[in-house]
């Protein structure tokens, strides 16, 4: 299976979706957009959760509607331990040449959100030593469904130097496999001397993707269920294996018998063919854009 195949299942996943018609885009989201929206001019800090998997991807549309610079952006980019690492490190880099603040974390980790927590913590004192103010920082996390917002504020609040007295009434946030699971604003304490919270918020996405390949990429890693078949998402899904270098890595290992080789954790960069490396040094891509798009 090669390019050809590869875009027949897109086209198929494309149509899927058209037919769809935006159906991720229910009441509830069109509410908690714009909740969202009006709470985002008064938090002190923007936690935007990404798929590290798919960073562009999973961007979450509705910042565009704001300056950036009005906000003080950090793009968290969850799920580290299902992304290629050496991707990642060139992710990192992208995001620090468009000046944007990035972090790749895995929120099942303690020791992981531990220094992510160590990170906010320092960026909140570096805000204090401008702002001189001694009131409370909010830091509201927001994204697509199902990048893992909740599991990171669940780990940030049970991690967070907070009294014990507080630690004995820990909140927390629902996080489940399915999208669209959080349905209200919550806020956890996460830090004492300063206070610091984080606002947990439900996934959004805006009405339309007019981007099927964003769409699909969107159904493959979770955010968006239930509206493509599996079996059209299936064919596109080994479509990418089989035009990738990391599916001969797997092929040439199983026929040495090793049957442990397919670790699915080099989906991303399993569509790369040496041309598109050779591109990629340029322009890292997540397969949606034909280059980086405006962040
Ligand atoms: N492997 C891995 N899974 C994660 C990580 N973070 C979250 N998850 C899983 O991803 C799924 C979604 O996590 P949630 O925290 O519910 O995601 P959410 O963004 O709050 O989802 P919505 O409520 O739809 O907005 C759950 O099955 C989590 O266990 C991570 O760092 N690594």
């Amino acid at each position: 299976m090669g390019m050809a195949s590869r875009s027949i299942g897109l086209k198929e996943i494309g149509e899927a979706l058209k037919k769809a018609k935006s159906g991720w885009y229910s009441l509830h989201m069109a509410a908690a957009s714009h909740a969202i929206a009006q709470r985002i001019p008064l938090v002190d800090f923007i936690l935007e959760v990404r798929d590290a998997r798919i960073p562009l991807s999973s961007h979450c549309q509705l910042l565009s509607n704001f300056p950036p610079s009005s906000l003080r952006r950090i793009i968290v980019m969850n799920k580290t331990d299902l992304a290629n690492h050496s991707q990642l490190k060139e992710w990192t880099q992208y995001f620090e040449q468009q000046n944007c603040i990035s972090y790749g974390v895995n929120s099942h980790n303690k020791e992981n959100v531990k220094k992510f927590l160590n990170f906010l913590q320092a960026q909140v004192r570096e805000l204090k030593r401008i702002d001189h103010s001694g009131h409370t920082t909010t830091m509201m996390i927001i994204g697509i469904p199902n990048v893992g917002k909740s599991a990171l504020a669940n780990s940030l609040h049970q991690l967070g130097r907070i009294s014990a007295a507080e630690k004995g009434k820990l909140k927390h946030t629902i996080v489940s496999p399915h999208p669209g699971e959080t349905k209200n604003i919550s806020s956890l304490k996460i830090g004492s001397h300063p206070n610091i919270y984080v606002l947990d918020t439900p996934g959004i996405l805006p009405p339309q993707i007019h981007d099927s390949e964003v769409c699909t990429k969107l159904a493959l890693t979770g955010a968006i269920e239930n509206l493509v078949g599996e079996k059209e998402l299936a064919r596109y899904f080994l479509a990418i294996l089989n035009t990738s270098d990391g599916y001969k890595k797997w092929e040439r290992l199983s026929t040495h018998g090793n049957d442990k080789s397919f670790t699915g954790q080099e989906v991303e960069g399993s569509s790369d063919s040496k041309l598109n490396m050779k591109r990629k040094r340029q322009y890292p891509s997540d397969h949606t854009q034909a280059e980086p798009q405006k962040l």
